[in-house]
């Protein structure tokens, strides 16, 4: 997704949610700076090497354990959104790339990143503070920013970590986009956020996440050059 095309989304969901669209430049900023410092940052051209023809994104909602227990991913790439790393894990699965805004389990982040997961980390207004304290703890970063890109900071469209994940993938190449976990329901599943037990009910700023979410990946099913498959498809999985 180019910018001229992210512009209108992005400033409808500003509007819709409040943000600060002066923060979330000086976010992209902040994240560049620690990424030249910390001199572990990659470029787009590094990423795009470890996304092969099929990619599997693993969103955090409930189905998604019932899925890791009875499919096997093992002919795609794998990308993980945020709290989902941890349910993979758990799984015995280590993702080829982990997408972040850093409000997943850090902990477990940071085991995946050991285990070879490329790291997308995602500035915005809301996360500076965490960007100081955990960028300098991963290796091999890609920085994303939703507001005007920057040399190492890049913005290939999209607002949650999942359908964030999406377009990084078509970025990047992929010819097929299987999205697994995304239930956009009425339940977050427990992943989500480190401080969940367990399932959750739907809160409000999480129901305006996921519609503009599931506007996004509608606009990629219809725009991309990416087939974008919901997992399990019917018949699958029960
Ligand atoms: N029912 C669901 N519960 C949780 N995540 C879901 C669900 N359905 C789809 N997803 C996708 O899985 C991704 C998991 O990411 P996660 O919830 O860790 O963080 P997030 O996008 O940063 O949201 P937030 O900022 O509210 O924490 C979401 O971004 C969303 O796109
Ligand atoms: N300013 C701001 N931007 C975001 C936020 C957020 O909480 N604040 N959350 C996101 C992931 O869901 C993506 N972008
Ligand atoms: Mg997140």
């Amino acid at each position: 997704m180019e910018w001229e095309e992210w512009e209108p989304f992005y400033l409808r969901i500003v509007r819709e949610m409040g943000y600060s669209i002066e923060k979330d430049r000086e976010a992209a900023q902040i994240l560049r700076a620690l990424l030249l410092e910390g001199d572990d940052y990659i470029l787009r051209e590094e990423l795009k090497a470890v996304v092969g023809r099929r990619v599997y994104i693993f969103g955090a909602g409930p189905s998604l354990e019932e899925v890791l227990n009875k499919f096997d991913f093992s002919d795609g790439t794998l990308i993980a959104a945020d709290g989902a790393t941890s349910a993979l894990l758990e799984f015995g699965l280590v993702p080829d790339i982990v997408v972040t805004d850093l409000d997943g389990r850090i902990p477990d982040l940071k085991i995946a990143n050991d285990r070879g997961a490329f790291m997308v980390i995602h500035a915005h207004g809301d996360n500076i503070e965490k960007m100081g304290i955990y960028v300098p703890i991963f290796e091999r970063i890609l920085g994303t920013c939703q507001t005007e890109p920057l040399d190492i900071v890049y913005n290939f469209g999209g607002f949650t970590d999942g359908d964030r994940a999406a377009f990084l993938a078509e970025a990047l190449g992929a010819e097929e986009v299987v999205l697994v976990g995304f239930d956009f329901g009425e339940t977050v599943g427990r992943w989500s956020k480190p401080g969940l037990k367990e399932h959750s009910p739907m809160w409000e700023s999480k129901r305006k996440k996921f519609a503009f979410a599931k506007e996004l990946l509608d606009w990629l099913a219809k725009n991309g050059k990416a087939k974008i498959i919901q997992f399990p498809v019917s018949g699958e999985g029960g």
